[in-house]
């Protein structure tokens, strides 16, 4: 199971989180990824810990302002990033641009959906993963795994009638050990996370609990 830390632009200290992240995994063998904001992307990767973007755009190199280019991205450290995430959705044709300028930077991909039909429609797109994240669960404390079981076997199936080779995370509510083995459980090879870490008065110890029934 992969365990990313989806930061987003909560007031939290991202290098504490990150260096708890890479300690964690360290100890753990977990696979645990970070995705901080653009601007804190190298001082998170200078940590050690695998490290995301929350976004790449459909660009090259060239005449676009305010945006954010795969390769500074991975200029940066990244290993990764997310896309259409529900809190920065794109259109189709964006998506699709966006996950060939990751891969052109050699970045991995995680496209988000907020559904199974969406998940089949992204997964056509060719990314290395597709995460379902039922907008009306990011945030709340109850993790989908238990609200809409349906949902993760429905896009584990969706994505697999499509392209067997990209795998599925899940997420929203998701905040404990116990979460990440029901995910497992439901067939999904990976968790995306936020407020749980990035609330907590004790990130390392979320951490630790994400990690302990995978050890
Ligand atoms: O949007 C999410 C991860 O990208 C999920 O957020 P929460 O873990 O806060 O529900």
């Amino acid at each position: 199971m992969f365990v990313l830390v989806n930061l987003k632009t909560y007031p939290c200290d991202p290098i504490e989180v990150a260096q708890a992240a890479a300690d964690v995994a360290d100890d753990s063998g977990v696979r645990v990824g970070v995705a901080p904001q653009a601007a804190h992307l190298e001082a998170v990767a200078e940590t050690g810990v695998e490290t995301w973007a929350q976004h790449v755009d459909p660009i090259d190199y060239g005449s676009n302002t305010g945006h954010t280019l795969a390769e500074t991205v991975a200029e940066a450290g990244a290993d990764g990033t997310l896309v259409n995430h529900s809190e920065h959705r794109l259109k189709l044709a964006d998506i699709d641009g966006s996950v060939q300028a990751a891969e052109r930077a050699g970045l991995e991909t995680v496209v988000c959906a907020n559904n199974p039909e969406q998940i089949g429609a992204v997964t056509a797109l060719g990314p290395d993963a597709v995460a379902v994240e039922p907008p009306e669960l990011i945030g709340g404390d109850v993790s989908v795994a238990t609200a809409d079981p349906d949902i993760v076997t429905d896009a584990v199936d969706a994505a697999a009638n499509v392209d067997e080779d990209v795998e599925v995370f899940c997420g929203a509510g998701i905040s404990s050990g116990d979460d990440v083995d029901a995910a497992g459980d439901l067939g999904a090879s990976g968790v995306l996370l936020a407020s749980g870490v990035a609330k907590a008065d004790d990130p390392r110890a979320v951490l630790e609990d994400l990690v302990d029934p995978l050890v």
